[in-house]
């Protein structure tokens, strides 16, 4: 409940200068890792991306390929060749590595997105403090959590943000840059400068839960779920309204099998401990079901609906 009137009071002095981002370790080759990688890459900065496994980081590589191949589609209609040159290019700037601890070493921004939890997320920056170079700053991409409850993990409470990109990260043009009240104004204008050098629109958001989109779209993601729960509405008609009737690209059962049920449930269950008699945070046992059955959305081929 702290957490949910914690409000930043203010940016604290730092020893550190602004730093410029070139080298950044992204932490975490899922949907969101592979989206930050691809967009660093293509704006000519160097990346390596971390992950558990070997197999893991094939498939992220993988999927940034795909991806720059969409935009390469559009961007070089005419000319394919240039196209093909400019993919080798951007897959040039990403190297991966399945050691956090020794991609930290030689870096200027380690950015995590891994799991949606306190703990694995504390662990993994507790460890990488002792091994990132002194001007190195870590950001997290986390949707929900506390970014001072994780930064809270290090010693480096000046040089830690929040930097929360939305899915697809090509497509979309928002960074919510957040600074707690430990963050120095140096780091805080570098998370900014390296959104705007990706391409991004940022804002400033307090270290608030939910920052400023989510705060807004979770109660209205799990309204949808309890109206349809409640026998009100398909799932197939609560999207179409939302999307001819508020003019949102996806319904909200669409969205979260975009973003992933297992995200979603992170988000929820931790939510309603802060906040338990809040009635926007109360359990959906359709996400839980589908959860527990491993129906984690779009990445697992089935979540409310079927991708296979
Ligand atoms: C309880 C809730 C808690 C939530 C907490 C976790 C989440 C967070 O923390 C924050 C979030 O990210 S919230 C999610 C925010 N994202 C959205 O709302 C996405 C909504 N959907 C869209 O904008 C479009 O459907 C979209 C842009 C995705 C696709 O566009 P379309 O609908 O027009 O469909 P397509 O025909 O597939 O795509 C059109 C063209 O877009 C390009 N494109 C799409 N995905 C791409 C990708 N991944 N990479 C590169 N290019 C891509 C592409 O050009 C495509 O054309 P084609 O290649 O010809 O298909
Ligand atoms: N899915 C979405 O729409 C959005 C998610 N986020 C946040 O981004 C983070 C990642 O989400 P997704 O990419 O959707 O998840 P994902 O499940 O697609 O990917 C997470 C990746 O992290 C890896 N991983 C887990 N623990 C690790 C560790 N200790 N070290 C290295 N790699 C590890 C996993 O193997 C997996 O490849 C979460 O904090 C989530 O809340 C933020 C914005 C949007």
């Amino acid at each position: 409940m702290a957490f949910f009137h914690q409000i930043c009071r203010g940016f604290s002095s730092s020893a550190v200068r602004a730093v410029v981002i070139k080298h950044v370790t992204i932490i975490g080759g899922g949907q969101m890792g592979s989206g930050i990688a691809q967009v660093a890459a293509s704006t000519g900065h160097s990346v390596t991306l971390v992950d558990t496994s070997e197999d893991i980081l094939k498939k992220s590589v993988k999927t940034i390929e795909g991806s720059l191949r969409r935009v390469v589609k559009k961007k070089f209609a005419d000319k394919p060749e240039a196209g093909e040159e400019y993919v080798q290019k951007v897959l040039k700037n990403v190297s991966t590595s399945s050691d956090a601890g020794s991609a930290a070493q030689g870096t200027d921004l380690v950015l995590e997105a891994i799991v949606e939890n306190l703990q694995v997320k504390q662990d993994l920056f507790s460890h990488l403090d002792k091994l990132a170079p002194a001007h190195t700053i870590f950001a997290s991409n986390t949707s929900s959590l506390s970014i001072s409850d994780i930064a809270s993990s290090t010693s480096r409470l000046d040089r830690f943000g929040g930097l929360h990109f939305f899915n697809p990260v090509p497509m979309m043009k928002l960074v919510e840059v957040c600074g707690t009240s430990a963050t120095s104004q140096e780091t805080f204008d570098s998370l900014m400068n390296f959104s705007k050098e990706l391409g991004k629109t940022p804002v400033s958001c307090k270290d608030t839960p939910g920052f400023i989109v989510n705060r807004l779209l979770v109660p209205y993601i799990l309204e949808a779920y309890h109206l349809h729960e409640r026998g009100h509405g398909s799932k197939e008609d609560v999207d179409i309204a939302m999307k001819l009737g508020a003019g949102y690209p996806m319904g909200p059962f669409e969205l979260s099998d975009y973003i992933g049920l297992d995200t979603i449930k992170f988000i929820l269950d931790g939510w309603r401990v802060m906040d338990p008699n809040n009635p926007s945070f109360a359990p959906s046992e359709l996400l839980n079901k589908l959860v527990a059955e491993g129906k984690l959305g779009k990445k697992t081929g089935e979540g409310f609906y079927k991708y296979k």
